[in-house]
């Protein structure tokens, strides 16, 4: 704000003013590329639909400031929508393909389409008035430092939210996401739009800080350059996308002076020099590894001082830092100073203590209530992964308020019944009723909300978010705050944020692990990662639960914990099934077991009645099942 009290020169106004709108349109572009992890080529054109918009409306009719910014937003978040709706259908490189088809033909379109846009002449436009004054140079800096402002507000409340965790988690663990009733591809979508929306806004203030738009400046190069503006600044880091913004306007203004590359080539090589010293002597890096780095970045120095003129190694130079930063610095400027520093994270302030979080409404009891005796009926399930029928005219009906046992040897068919039952496979043929509701044909994130929750046999926990935001995503369902009541913190999402934290607390402490709730998920000890999936899997209120061997890999006393926490479930009215190889575990707690081998069910009863099937002792010796817990006897 005060930079242009303190320095008068409108050149070094208009480079940071270009800075900050590069920063508002990287916001944006790191909840697509950094929280939720997808690639977007198509930024540019976005960039270029939010300037031409404010162009064209100001071109033809002279609108105003205000409605030219909100109508840039608005068409871009449109597009956005348009772009993202069959996009999103896709991923990895597809999802490049489309969004970098998207960009050419916009900037094909603003060329053709010359009646709306003026063609390859561009439009000129000059400084806008706001309340009936003209703003001048620093005045309309200063407007677009406070939209800066606004932005990085709305961002970081965004990214905070209940939809911030959402596009993490989309992240972390798609198919969890989908079955903690977060829909994947619709969090995707609301991500790309609120993405294009920013950049609606950054492309009409680009426009006016311009004053003059053509096609030519919305092309792929400025694509790429955003992109790694996201990665060399760091993603899922709102300072991240200020460095980075900064790099890509000031690094080929750099790369025109000689004399001022020559003194910042020396201070980065002075700055790698110390970095790697120190990763050294903290053992975080080898010399070896090291050693690229550092003579790399001193043969820059010393081609600056060797060269007279920069202009035919400008490319060269751009093109080898690139390399250097995607190779050495995959987390980024801030990733890498976290690191170097040992800093961690900033973690969101919580309003309610661990020591205040009760487990007494920790877990819902309405689950259990009400409802027919049966929770669950399948009936002639059949999964066919093209010759292998997985599961093969499987019956099974599932009592309110029991733990129903599904065992079997290795492939026999209880995970897919799992996946099927959560609407990850569509089965074959067959019908399975809910509730009352038949399941088949529905996502897993409607069955979630509809009342089915899971853990997985091989833990899908969102890693890089804490115990308590694992269990927060859980308890998405519990908001019915928008956007708007997120922006602007309204009573709704403060009443709503307040008691998600409160119940995410509980429901760790019902666990066991409430002391463990701002560590990241990916560092807790096995056992505590599959306790921390049963409390987020809780937090959906779900009226079934199915835990898919959740004592595989536990020690003994985990084990112990284990089945008191699931016989307390089971006392709150919970239904659950469970697939388990541990048969001590089974056995002692099982009101029901089924039986499944090589996909159809062999047996069903009480596990006493069960553990002494011919059937049943034929299946698991036949199958050669040498660990020692898996036989039944
Ligand atoms: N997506 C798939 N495509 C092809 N085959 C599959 C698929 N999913 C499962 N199968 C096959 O279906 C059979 C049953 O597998 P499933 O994972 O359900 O067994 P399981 O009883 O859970 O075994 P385990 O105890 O080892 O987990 C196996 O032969 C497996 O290879």
């Amino acid at each position: 704000m005060l930079f242009p009290i303190g320095i008068n020169n409108p050149y070094y106004i208009h480079l940071l003013e270009t800075i900050m709108i590069y920063a508002i349109l990287l916001f944006g572009l790191d909840i697509v590329v950094g929280y939720t992890g997808q690639v977007s080529l198509g930024h540019a054109g976005l960039f270029g639909i939010g300037a031409y918009t404010a162009g064209v409306l100001v071109f033809k009719l002279g609108a105003p400031l205000m409605v030219s910014l909100l109508a840039a937003v608005g068409v871009t978040a449109i597009f956005g929508a348009i772009l993202a709706l069959p996009a999103l259908r896709v991923t990895g490189p597809y999802l490049a393909m489309v969004t970098l088809a998207f960009g050419t033909i916009i900037q094909i379109l603003i060329n053709e389409m010359s009646f709306i846009t003026e063609g390859p002449m561009g439009i000129k436009l000059q400084k806008p008035p706001l309340f009936g004054h003209k703003l001048d140079e620093r005045e309309f800096f200063w407007l677009v430092a406070v939209l800066l402002v606004v932005s990085l507000v709305i961002v970081h409340r965004v990214l905070r939210s209940h939809l911030g965790r959402a596009f993490e988690a989309l992240r972390g663990s798609p198919v969890a996401s989908d079955c903690m009733g977060v829909s994947v591809y619709r969090y995707k979508v609301y991500a790309f739009v609120i993405s294009a929306g920013f950049a609606g806004m950054a492309g009409s203030l680009y426009a006016y800080s311009e004053q003059y738009i053509s096609p030519n400046s919305y092309n792929f190069e400025l694509t790429v350059l955003f992109l790694l503006a996201v990665i060399m600044g760091g993603r899922k880091s709102r300072i991240g996308s200020l460095i980075g913004a900064a790099i890509i306007v000031l690094l080929p203004k750099l790369l025109d002076d000689v004399v001022l590359f020559r003194y910042v080539s020396v201070a980065l090589a002075v700055m790698v020099l110390i970095s790697a010293a120190v990763a050294v002597k903290r053992q975080k890096a080898t010399p070896a590894a090291m050693a690229i780095p550092v003579v790399g970045s001193i043969a820059l120095a010393g081609l600056a001082f060797w060269l007279d003129t920069m202009t035919d190694w400008r490319l060269s130079i751009f093109g080898v830092i690139m390399l250097f930063v995607v190779y050495y610095l995959q987390d980024g400027i801030v990733g890498f100073v976290r690191n170097a520093l040992n800093l961690r994270r900033p973690k969101p302030q919580l309003d309610v203590s661990v020591e205040g979080a009760s487990t007494a409404e920790a877990v819902s009891k309405a689950a259990g209530a009400g409802g027919s005796d049966q929770v669950l009926e399948a009936a002639g399930v059949l999964m066919q992964f093209g010759g292998l029928k997985a599961l093969n005219n499987v019956d099974l009906v599932v009592r309110r308020g029991t733990i129903h046992g599904l065992i079997g040897p290795n492939g026999s068919g209880k995970s897919t019944m799992m996946n099927v039952l959560t609407g990850i496979y569509v089965p074959t043929a067959g019908s399975l009723s809910f509730g009352g509701r038949s399941l088949v044909g529905r996502t897993s994130s409607d069955i979630a909300l509809s009342g089915i929750a899971r853990t997985f046999q091989n833990v899908q926990l969102f890693g890089e978010m804490t115990a308590l935001q694992n269990v927060q995503v859980g308890l998405h369902h519990t908001f019915a705050s928008n956007f708007f009541d997120v922006a602007v913190h309204t009573p709704r999402y403060r009443r709503e944020s307040a008691s998600a934290v409160n119940r995410a607390l509980s429901l760790l402490k019902f666990v066991g692990l409430e002391a463990l709730a701002e560590e990241e998920a990916r560092n807790l000890p096995y056992g505590k990662q599959r306790l921390l999936e049963i409390a987020r899997a809780l937090a959906l209120d779900p009226q079934l639960l199915l835990l898919d061997e959740p004592a595989a890999g536990l020690t003994a006393p985990d084990i112990k914990e284990l089945i008191a926490i699931i016989r307390k479930i089971r006392d709150h009215g919970i239904t659950v099934i469970l697939i388990e190889h541990h048969m001590d575990v089974v056995m002692s707690m099982c009101d029901t077991v089924s039986v499944l081998d090589f996909g159809q069910k062999i047996a069903e009863g009480e596990p006493a009645k069960v553990q002494a099937d011919e059937k049943v002792i034929e299946a698991y010796l036949g199958g050669q099942e040498t660990d020692a817990h898996a036989q039944p006897a």
